[in-house]
């Protein structure tokens, strides 16, 4: 019987050959059955220049063998940290599944090109709302903003909207990603993968719950 790549995952006889990526995709997959909203939905976590953990939820876009990008306003407080020092990590959470990712990684700028492809797939309101917002700075109240977005949607009529050079994707880099699957009595099962670069081979190890 062709057995799934969770239970090979989870089989300590039947590891090695596993590709986490393969892996991730089983489990979106499921996630995206499952989820009420937002199965693409990942808490990321950044530092800043004390050492200070910093994180919030962000939208899973791209991932490939490259790595898993979301994307952001380069201006605001996530954008400063990332752009400071190039690292990060992420966990995505799916509570219908009682499932958890983890990856740490460093993190590196999609291309403007990907930026501008992915932006102009956007529905107008999106880009006209990522090109009028400060995101992360004081905001005096909510009427200000939506007058920046009323004038902002006439001044641009029937054009299109161009992507700022401020809003652009952040792609994390694996080199650890995290399975973790409920069990019973919380006795859960872990298995990390790790690899020292990104053509280095994965290897893997069930961690204690
Ligand atoms: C489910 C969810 C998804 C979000 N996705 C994004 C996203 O993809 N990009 C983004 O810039 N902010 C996103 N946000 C808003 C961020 O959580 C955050 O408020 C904002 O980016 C400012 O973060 P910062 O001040 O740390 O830079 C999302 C919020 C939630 C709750
Ligand atoms: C401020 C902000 N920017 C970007 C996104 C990503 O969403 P999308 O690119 O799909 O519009 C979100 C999603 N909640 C967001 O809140």
């Amino acid at each position: 019987m062709l057995q799934t790549l969770t239970e090979r995952l989870f089989d300590d006889a039947d590891r090695t050959a596993l590709d986490p990526l393969a892996l991730f995709e089983e489990w979106f997959a499921l996630a995206q059955e499952a989820e009420p909203n937002d199965p693409h939905a990942m808490a990321f976590a950044s530092v800043d220049g004390d050492g200070l953990p910093d994180v919030r939820m962000v939208l899973l876009n791209a991932r490939d063998e490259r790595g898993f990008s979301f994307f952001t306003n380069f201006q605001s407080t996530k954008g400063h940290q990332l752009l400071d020092q190039p690292k990060g990590a992420m966990v995505m959470h799916w509570k219908s599944l009682r499932r958890q990712i983890r990856m740490r990684g460093p993190v590196e700028q999609v291309t403007p090109a990907e930026a501008d492809a992915y932006f102009a797939s956007r529905a107008k309101g999106s880009q006209i709302a990522s090109s009028v917002s400060q995101q992360s700075r004081p905001l005096e109240n909510r009427q200000t903003l939506l007058d920046e977005v009323a004038q902002r949607t006439s001044q641009i009529g029937e054009d299109g909207v161009t992507r700022p050079p401020h809003w652009s994707g952040f792609r994390l880099v694996p080199s650890s990603i995290e399975f973790w699957k409920d069990g019973e009595f919380r006795l859960h099962d872990r298995v990390r993968f790790t690899r020292e670069g990104i053509d280095q081979p994965w290897t893997s190890q069930r961690l204690y719950p």
